[in-house]
């Protein structure tokens, strides 16, 4: 059995793993109860103080290293968080972005002083984080981003637009990709560390967003006119790296969406298994019938090779021999099948499946976002394709 899959603790000794997942229930109990995620998907984000407390219980920052404040873990407990939020809908799942997505690149990009100075206050929960690559003109093809990062006496100026950014409004911290050389191709990017939380001059944060799904969490336009950051900004201490940065750090951020949408595939099932056994129909049990049987034993199937291959994606990560094509192999198929199975499941449920009151529904809206963001599943292909 892999650590990664929730076991009942009966059935093994008291692992470290089963230590972590319990006290990440105890935790998703306490602060994403539905009551709360009812609240933040009515004011379209999560309660900054939510932050607060999982940087207290040690949920922040989990695979950074102690002495930055991190909980020295791996690639493994980032999953499990990644699973059991996902396994109470996708409310909070920003929460994982911080985590696996944006602190990584401090860790293996900063400078000394940078992550000295930074990973603390974001694995507190001090500190929200942000990425900003996607604009309005470039969200597919990063090198199209028009953002520009100007010298200007001891540091830059930034001016440009993004969007579709992932805590947007709530950010104290965005890392912005921004062209530094315009004419120098994929060697013209590099990635800034912009201190928002004082709202300083030259930034604004635009509206948030209206989504068809995971309205629990804010998605943002950002601003950026003129802005000055100061020189040490500049991740790492050599201009030019960030598209090279973003293409390396990518693959891990597509293991995730497709942990998320392995979560979700499970959820789908389980409030589908229960729904067809209590549905009765034609005299007898929804389950009875020979449609329901086939049809669940197919998704079934499919979740089972989904995970199969999601825990060797992830032991590939954890021993750093994880390849662009594979990671895109995990998103674009592992999210093709959820948007199939939540289909499927939601037509289970007939028109209580249409309905808002049933988890379902807000499964199906809540997962249609995962074929396009990380990388839509028509890049994923041209990323295995090229290595064909
Ligand atoms: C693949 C792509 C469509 C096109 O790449 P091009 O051909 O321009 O770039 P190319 O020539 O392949 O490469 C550039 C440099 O990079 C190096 N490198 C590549 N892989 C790696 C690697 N694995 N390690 C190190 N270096 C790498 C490459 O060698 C090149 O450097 P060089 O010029 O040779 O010096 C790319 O633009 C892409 O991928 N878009 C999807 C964006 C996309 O995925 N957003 C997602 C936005 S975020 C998002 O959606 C969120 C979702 C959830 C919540 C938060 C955010």
């Amino acid at each position: 059995m892999n650590a990664i899959d929730l076991v009942p603790a009966s059935f093994m000794a008291e692992t470290e793993m089963a230590i972590f997942q319990r006290s990440l229930a105890g935790f998703l109990d306490a602060h994403a109860s539905p009551a709360a995620i009812d609240r933040w998907r009515a004011g379209k984000q999560v309660d900054k103080a939510v932050w607060r407390a999982a940087g207290e219980a040690g949920l922040l920052g989990v695979s950074m290293p102690e002495e930055y404040g991190g909980g020295g873990g791996d690639f493994r407990h980032e999953a499990a968080i990644v699973q059991a939020i996902g396994h109470r809908g996708a409310d909070a799942l920003t929460l994982c972005l911080h985590n696996a997505v944006i602190l990584p690149y401090f860790a293996s990009y900063g400078t000394p002083e940078q992550r000295a100075h930074w990973l603390p206050r974001f694995c507190s929960g001090e500190m929200v984080t942000a990425i900003a690559m996607t604009e309005p003109a470039a969200g597919s093809d990063l090198q199209g981003m028009r953002t520009r990062a100007r010298r200007d006496g001891n540091g830059y100026r930034l001016t440009g637009q993004k969007t579709f950014i992932s805590n947007g409004q709530i950010a104290d911290m965005v890392l912005v990709a921004a062209k530094t050389d315009p004419d120098a191709g994929s060697k013209g990017i590099s990635l800034f560390i912009v201190d928002v939380s004082q709202a300083p001059e030259g930034f604004a944060r635009g509206r948030n967003l209206d989504k068809v799904g995971q309205e629990g969490q804010d998605t943002s336009e950002l601003f950026f006119d003129d802005l000055f950051v100061p020189a040490d900004a500049l991740l790492g201490d050599v201009e030019g790296r960030g598209m090279a940065q973003l293409m390396a750090k990518l693959p891990q951020e597509r293991v995730v969406i497709a942990w998320q949408a392995m979560a979700m595939i499970e959820l789908a099932l389980g409030e589908t298994i229960a729904y067809v056994r209590q549905r009765e129909m034609f005299g007898q049990s929804l389950a009875a019938f020979q449609n329901t049987q086939f049809k669940l034993a197919e998704y079934k199937t499919q979740a089972t090779i989904a995970k199969v291959f999601l825990n060797h994606c992830t032991e590939k990560l954890l021993a750093g021999e994880l390849d662009t094509a594979t990671a895109s192999m995990a998103k674009y198929w592992i999210s093709d099948q959820l948007s199939e199975i939540v289909d499927g499941c939601l037509q289970f449920f007939g028109g209580y499946g249409y309905m808002n009151e049933y988890p379902i529904g807000r499964l199906y809206r809540d997962s249609r976002i995962h074929r396009i963001y990380g990388g839509a599943n028509e890049i994923m292909k041209l990323l295995i394709a090229r290595t064909l």
